[in-house]
């Protein structure tokens, strides 16, 4: 199984690389995570939210793999425990397909994307900056994978 987040946006702040490299590092091979950056639309093209948020989704689809569980990260999705990601990592590793976790741009996801998508989690009720979502999905999934290995990273 490869794990992948695609996320709009690249050129990142230093700060956001250093964080999710950080934890993405720490993850072992079997579970390693993949970034995939889409390029967000410039915001200077007079284009509408709509215009821009379709235009990322073809990027977007673009960089999944094919047959690739699409899970969306999404302020309106399921709410998981670090338990209940725990759970879902061990059985997305278990059935062996790729996983891409998706995160939009400033404006959020496309709508034919959040219909398309297997899975749509939160990662809390307050909107977040896109490029922090990545850093915080980064640090979920390694604190995840501790627990499933009781590795001392997560306590109770
Ligand atoms: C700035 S937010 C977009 C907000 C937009 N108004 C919307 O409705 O999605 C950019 C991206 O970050 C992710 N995101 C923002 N807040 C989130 C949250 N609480 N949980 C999970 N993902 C979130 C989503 O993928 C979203 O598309």
């Amino acid at each position: 199984m490869r794990l992948l987040i695609v996320a709009v946006g690249h050129r990142m702040p230093g700060w956001v690389d250093e964080a999710f490299g950080d934890f993405a590092k720490r993850m072992p091979r079997e579970c390693a995570i993949e970034l995939v950056e889409v390029k967000a639309e410039p915001r200077s093209g007079g284009k509408s939210a709509e215009q821009m948020m379709a235009l990322e989704a073809e990027r977007i689809r673009a960089a999944l793999p094919p047959r690739a569980r699409l899970v969306i990260l999404d302020e309106r999705g399921d709410d998981l425990t670090t338990k209940s990601l725990a759970q879902r990592l061990e059985r997305w590793l278990g059935e062996g397909d790729d996983v891409a976790l998706v995160i939009g741009g400033p404006d959020g996801l496309d709508p034919s994307l959040k219909q398309a998508a297997q899975e749509k989690i939160r990662l809390s009720s307050l909107t977040l900056p896109h490029a922090m979502v990545r850093v915080l999905l980064a640090e979920a999934l390694y604190r995840a994978w501790s627990v499933t290995k009781n590795h001392p990273y997560h306590r109770e």
